[in-house]
């Protein structure tokens, strides 16, 4: 778990002898004194980051000279829902060789053959921390997490991955001055937070472990930012829908799974009721904002921000699919037997207001409800389409050898 390296020990004795300015937090010191950080000892910039900005990525050539480089980024969790489209995206900013995927499962051929990937469990911070020496990484992307409805189902192993997991994460973050970027999520609201037009700054009560160990991540990587001027910046994504990457556990995954349904049987057995609204957006508008937010210049005021797009409920998509498939069907749990999911999603907000992230960082969303089912049916299908014709050659293979 969480490891006190001589580094960061010395790293906290020496904060703790330097005053606090009242009127300028840490954080902001850290990126304002660029004079102050030029005069500091290798040992100070390292412990009482807070007061130095991190230097420019730059990396140096084979006769000595320095060249800018783009960052190096390591993702964690990249195997799942999220992550391989945010690694592709990045490594089409940064080149493939900046932009080191990690997972504790193996990738498939064609992840491997298209940049690094290497295994990393977030529990075990030193083969993380040799990660970030080895590949000279300047920012985290933290995807790796236990989603709301598998937590739920496996307190023990969230707490760890979740928790300790993302502690690991900020402490290298700490220790070796790097941005982290980690979502939290609209779980990390709860059953007593205004359910509609949900504010960045509101009751936070969450009743789930997803959502205590994500608000626990949230208030953590502010405390660091602001204690040791790490830069921890994060957005409570709402369910994500794409069609490529299957969901990893969550109370929002009907809203993929409903589309696959409807293109393969025609019918959906929904595992949550009709009428609950929760926020949601398509994939790339979820890549386009997280990398909006990650590779913003600046530090921005706030570290979290809520990320919102559209809102719907399962009635609401379902009649919105049948525009494309009048045919398709929907069934919707016994109310008086509802599935354990009912009052995850019940205790989460129908409606963001994400003003904040629009004002902050530019943030504005390109799908909304009906371009992004449009999308989903077409790329189902298509799917499908291919795995017929696969099928068919595979038929017609045997068929041949057989005679
Ligand atoms: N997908 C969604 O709708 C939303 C996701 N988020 C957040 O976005 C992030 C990414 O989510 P998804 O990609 O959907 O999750 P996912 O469940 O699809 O993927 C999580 C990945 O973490 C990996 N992982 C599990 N234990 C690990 C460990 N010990 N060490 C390293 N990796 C480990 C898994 O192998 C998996 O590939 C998470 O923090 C999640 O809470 C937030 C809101 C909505
Ligand atoms: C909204 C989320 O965080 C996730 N999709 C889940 O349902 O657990």
């Amino acid at each position: 778990m969480l490891r006190s390296t001589t580094t960061s020990l010395l790293a906290s004795a020496k904060m703790l002898r330097q005053p606090l300015a009242s009127t300028t937090t840490p954080f902001q010191a850290r990126f304002r004194n660029a004079a102050a950080a030029a005069s500091t000892s290798r040992l100070f910039s390292i412990s009482a980051s807070a007061s130095s900005p991190p230097p420019p990525p730059q990396h140096y050539n084979n006769n000595g000279s320095t060249k800018t480089r783009h960052p190096r980024v390591l993702v964690t969790g990249s195997l799942g829902q999220l992550g391989s489209g945010l690694v592709k995206e990045l490594r089409s900013m940064y080149g493939a060789e900046n932009v080191v995927a990690s997972d504790i499962r193996k990738a498939p051929e064609e992840f491997m053959a298209n940049g690094p990937f290497v295994y990393a469990d977030v529990m075990n911070y030193s083969a993380l921390e040799r990660i970030v020496v080895d590949w000279r990484i300047d920012w985290i992307v933290h995807y790796s997490a236990l989603l709301s409805a598998v937590a739920e189902k496996n307190m023990a192993m969230a707490l760890s991955v979740n928790m300790a997991g993302f502690q690991n994460m900020l402490e290298l973050a700490k220790v070796h001055r790097l941005r982290i970027y980690s979502p939290s999520t609209i779980g990390a609201f709860g059953p007593s937070t205004p359910k509609d037009n949900t504010p960045d700054l509101t009751i936070m009560r969450p009743n789930t472990i997803y959502g205590i160990t994500k608000l626990h991540n949230e208030l953590m990587g502010e405390y660091y930012r602001e204690k040791f001027g790490v830069d921890f910046r994060s957005a409570r994504y709402p369910g994500i829908l794409s069609a490529d990457t299957p969901p990893g556990g969550g109370t929002t995954d009907y809203a993929v799974d409903i589309f696959h349904h409807a293109v393969r049987h025609g019918h959906y057995d929904c595992f949550l009721s009709k009428d609950t609204r929760l926020p949601m957006m398509y994939l790339s508008d979820c890549i386009k904002g997280t990398v909006e937010h990650l590779t913003y210049p600046t530090p921005l005021p706030q570290s979290v921000y809520n990320l919102a797009a559209v809102s719907f409920t399962p009635e609401e998509l379902t009649k919105e699919i049948q525009k494309y498939l009048p045919h398709f069907t929907i069934s919707y749990p016994d109310e008086a037997r509802p599935d354990f999911r009912q009052a995850i999603a019940d205790s989460w907000p129908a409606t963001l207001d994400d003003s904040m992230a629009r004002k902050d960082f530019g943030w504005k969303e390109e799908f909304g409800m009906e371009n992004m089912v449009k999308l989903m049916l077409d790329k189902i299908q298509a799917q499908v389409a291919a795995e017929k014709k696969n099928a068919t050659a595979a038929e017609a293979k045997n068929a041949s050898m057989a005679a």
